[in-house]
């Protein structure tokens, strides 16, 4: 849940957009929309933790019931997916995945289960071994998502995560983000440009 989030340039006299209330069920996507440069991405990064140097922000992001506006942001457990999230290309796709594990998951064997498990759910089974620079966009794509996943977030930001993608794996990857977050009961919210994405995520759209 947002309340009265405001974000400011230090620079600049006004707010970037007015003050923003809202809260976004489990399970549900929320999509914002709104003009280049009104501050979607900086509200993002504001509620995940990662306020960029030269803005100020008020308002408060409370998440089950708790306020975790001056959390910082590995203490908030929400799930961030940019549109050009990258893998670590030293590490094959099964370390990238077992990087973003939970770490109540332990011992090796239930961490490369784990992994195994996500792999299949995202219909990428036996590429555990595979280097990430070998995987397609969207292979890459699902893969970076399923490390977010991985990581058991109370929620989820999704910064135009399909718009690198072509039209059917945009679909397919969108589909399978939905299922997922659904499944979860994880609440999300969504930035895009695309009236499809806000049509497919079915939940309520807010303008900035
Ligand atoms: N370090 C900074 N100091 C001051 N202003 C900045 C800084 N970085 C970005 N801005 C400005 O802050 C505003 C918000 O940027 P932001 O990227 O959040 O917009 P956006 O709505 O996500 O845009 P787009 O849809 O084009 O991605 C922009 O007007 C941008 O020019």
């Amino acid at each position: 849940m947002l309340k009265s989030v405001s974000i400011q340039a230090e620079n600049g006299a006004e707010p970037l957009f007015s003050p923003l209330s809202l809260a976004v069920a489990p399970g549900s996507v929320t999509t914002i929309v709104g003009p280049s440069g009104i501050g979607k991405s900086t509200l993002m990064e504001f509620i995940g933790g990662h306020l960029p140097r030269g803005f100020r922000a008020s308002g408060d992001v409370i998440l089950d019931g708790r306020n975790v506006t001056r959390l910082p942001a590995e203490a908030r457990r929400i799930g961030i997916l940019f549109q050009d999230a990258a893998l670590f290309p030293h590490l094959s796709v099964g370390d990238n995945l077992a990087f973003g594990l939970a770490a109540h998951v332990r011992g090796r064997a239930a961490r490369t289960a784990a992994v195994a498990m996500a792999l299949d759910q995202a219909g990428l089974p036996g590429f555990a071994a595979r280097d990430p620079a070998t995987l397609s966009g969207g292979q890459r794509a699902r893969v970076a998502l399923m490390r977010t996943l991985l990581a058991e977030p109370c929620a989820l930001l999704l910064d135009e995560p399909f718009a690198k993608l072509d039209p059917a794996l945009r679909e397919e990857l969108r589909r399978f983000v939905f299922d997922h977050v659904r499944d979860r009961d994880i609440p999300v919210l969504m930035v895009t440009h695309d009236a499809a994405d806000a049509e497919a995520a079915g939940g309520p759209v807010v303008s900035l």
